[in-house]
């Protein structure tokens, strides 16, 4: 009898890659001191923004999450129809997040992210190579999704066509570089300063690359020429586990809440490496079994 509560009692796979992903958007909130971004601290450069906000929004994902791994282990391959539903997916969580949040958006970026490596990580129920479960991701995000608003004016459309850059879509169809080539060698190379210093050197090693569109809306191509030169020199100083590293962090932080610079879709891809450093070791003891 006991045998059989326990059973029953056990998370399914998609509920517990929707746990992961929502344990990493809230580590990604919580984590501190980010350049910018809202943390423990404070709201960084935001006037509608704050951690409890963050936390809300992160927990109201959850169903959408375990939705869009569910839709990937029933369609058991990339294909047309999965694009679709995922889309479907999406919108229906982005509709979620802006009623628990009174109409702020927190974590547009992070649903598309993470909803399509939650839907890539059910496809791979063998295997969490991180590099595999982004390249699956791509797949998923090259395909058309007919449903999908065409919306020319969003910040990121305009920013892309203003400033001749590639943003949230092409990060995700090239099967998520910032993640792959930056945040997890950065993350794993940093462990040696401790968990939390690895994660902040992980945000600054996407930041010194990636064309975030957030800054680009916000703070133009001085901005993101600041944010880029600014997270480089931390990395150079000796990361965030250093002295000297440190104080060039403080820096690049006061540097973005002069140019009101936020790094949102840093903070995505941040979370986006913690799912997937989080999948890696559960590869041998499968998280896929059930
Ligand atoms: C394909 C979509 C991602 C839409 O992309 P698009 O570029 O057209 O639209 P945006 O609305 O600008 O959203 C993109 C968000 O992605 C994050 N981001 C930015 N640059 C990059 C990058 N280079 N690589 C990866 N990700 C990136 C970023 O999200 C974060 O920042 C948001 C907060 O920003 P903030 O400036 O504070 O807020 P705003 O309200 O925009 O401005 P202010 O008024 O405050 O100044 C927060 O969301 C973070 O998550 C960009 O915002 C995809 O979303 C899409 O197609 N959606 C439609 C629904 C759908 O079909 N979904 C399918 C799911 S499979
Ligand atoms: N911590 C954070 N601060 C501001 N915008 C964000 N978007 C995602 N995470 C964020």
């Amino acid at each position: 009898m006991s045998a059989l509560i326990a059973r029953q009692v056990q998370p399914s796979l998609a509920e517990r890659l929707a746990d992961v992903a929502v344990q990493a958007l809230i580590d990604e909130a919580d984590l501190s001191p980010k350049p910018g971004l809202v943390d423990r601290r404070g709201n960084g450069a935001h006037d509608d923004l704050h951690l409890d906000l963050m936390h809300a929004s992160a927990n109201a994902l959850w169903p959408t999450f375990k939705a869009m791994a569910e839709a990937a282990l029933i369609a058991g391959e990339v294909s047309q129809p999965l694009r679709e539903a995922l889309g479907q997916l999406g919108r229906d969580g982005e509709v979620a997040m802006l009623r628990v949040t009174g109409g702020v958006n927190t974590h547009r970026g992070a649903i598309w992210a993470l909803g399509l490596l939650c839907a890539a990580a059910a496809l791979h129920t063998g295997s969490a190579a991180p590099r595999h479960i982004a390249a699956t991701a791509a797949a998923l995000a090259r395909l058309d999704d007919p449903s999908a608003p065409v919306n020319p004016d969003s910040h990121g459309a305009r920013a892309c066509r203003t400033y001749g850059v590639l943003g949230a879509r092409e990060q995700a169809q090239h099967g998520f570089p910032a993640v792959i080539e930056q945040g997890l060698p950065q993350l794993v190379a940093s462990r040696r300063d401790g968990e939390q210093n690895a994660q902040l050197d992980a945000l600054l090693a996407i930041m010194s690359q990636l064309t975030d569109t957030c800054v680009l809306h916000r703070a133009g191509l001085e901005g993101l020429t600041r944010m880029q030169a600014g997270a480089c020199a931390v990395l150079a100083a000796g990361g965030a586990g250093s002295l000297a590293g440190r104080r060039q962090l403080l820096e690049l932080d006061r540097d973005m809440l002069t140019l009101r610079a936020s790094p949102g879709g840093a903070a995505d891809l941040l979370a986006a490496t913690l799912f997937l450093d989080r999948l890696a070791p559960a590869a041998s003891a499968p998280i896929g079994s059930n």
